[in-house]
């Protein structure tokens, strides 16, 4: 865009719940609400430790990414049907929607679910016709990126991706996610190779709680195409240079950060850093229901608490994010051309 409209401020809180935008980090597992957590323990007869939807949300005082993660495998105990794996991702998004998502791109763990006996078939039919019907219904693009759990081994990643190989149409690509301090990503290096030469895309998680280096190695030893969070790229001069000059994009993730103690608040966030720096940071929810809010939820907060943050901001925000989507680049083109519209539509006061 050359020229830029200008937008007040107090239409700011309208453009950023209105503005068409891809939301490329969420794990599918993470909308899992603590409502549907019980109608499903209710439904496949599993039991919770927790008495009420109250107590379960209760237990949602993180201190990092551990705390997180135990609590999370958890919630996803109660998932064992396709219909299971179908609700939860239909809910999700319909959810997006609402938020003028038009395309997802979504994580799923296979391996939380296989070690408890669930079929990648199971898991993988279960989410795609999600995708299919939500599609069909409201217009949302949607695709899904299988993630391996970085804190099992790499043999245990290959023996995934074998039982993922029969479906190999029905997912773009591949992640790499849970606990990141001691599993760097040196630690998948043939795995990848290997899911890279199958012609799948390839993503990971980096520099969230770990440190530079290994959002160094995501791009030199994984291939990453994009890095999910990579909020500690701020603390390397150089990886921030080369972030910038090769248009490689982050997958942002405010409000995960504070309730996982990345940083102390959303004012103090390292996004205005990355987008001042030129780096091509998006804005995602990562998991919505355990960290209070949804994609749009992400936007407001952290352009409240950064005044600094203007509608050119938002802008940027959402083209960065259909720029680092891996749908077609006729979608990508559309979409580009649906912000365009909506940014002029909000300054029009419409
Ligand atoms: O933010 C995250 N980091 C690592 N693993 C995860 N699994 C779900 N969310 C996350
Ligand atoms: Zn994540």
């Amino acid at each position: 865009m050359t020229t830029f409209p200008t937008i007040a401020s107090d239409h700011l809180p309208a453009l950023l719940a209105a503005i068409p935008k891809a939301e490329l980090h969420i794990h599918i597992e993470g909308s899992l609400e603590p409502e549907m957590i019980f109608a499903l323990a209710q439904r496949n007869g599993v039991h919770l430790p927790y008495d009420s939807i109250e107590a379960l949300r209760s237990a949602y005082a993180f201190t990092d990414l551990q705390s997180f993660l135990d609590i999370y495998y958890a919630g996803a105990s109660v998932l064992l049907h396709e219909q299971d794996f179908y609700d939860m991702a239909l809910a999700y998004l319909q959810r997006a929607a609402r938020d003028n998502v038009v395309r997802a791109e979504i994580f799923f763990d296979p391996q939380t679910h296989t070690a408890r006996g669930v079929a990648m078939e199971t898991v993988v039919r279960g989410l795609r016709r999600a995708c299919v019907d939500a599609h069909a219904q409201w217009g949302i693009s949607a695709a899904l990126i299988l993630s391996f759990l970085r804190h099992l081994s790499e043999e245990e990643a290959f023996e995934t991706l074998e039982q993922a190989l029969p479906f190999l149409g029905e997912f773009i690509g591949v992640g790499l996610d849970s606990s990141e301090l001691g599993h760097p990503p040196e630690k998948f290096a043939r795995v990848f190779a290997r899911c890279r030469e199958l012609g799948l895309h390839v993503v990971a998680h980096a520099g969230e709680e770990g440190p530079p280096a290994y959002v160094w190695a995501a791009l030199d030893v994984l291939g990453a195409e994009r890095i999910d969070h990579g909020v500690r790229a701020v603390q390397d001069a150089l990886l921030m240079q080369r972030l910038a000059r090769e248009r490689i994009p982050l997958t942002v993730c405010p409000l995960s950060n504070v309730k996982l103690r990345v940083f102390p608040d959303l004012a103090r966030h390292s996004l205005p850093q990355l987008l001042q720096a030129g780096l091509a940071a998006t804005i995602n929810s990562d998991d919505p229901a355990y960290f209070g809010g949804y994609i749009n939820d992400n936007f407001t907060q952290t352009f409240a608490a950064l005044p600094q943050l203007d509608a050119r901001d938002a802008w940027q925000l959402a083209h960065n994010s259909f720029a680092a989507s891996f749908a077609p680049e006729a979608d990508k083109r559309a979409w580009q051309q649906q912000l365009q519209a909506c940014v002029e539509r909000v300054a029009d006061g419409g």
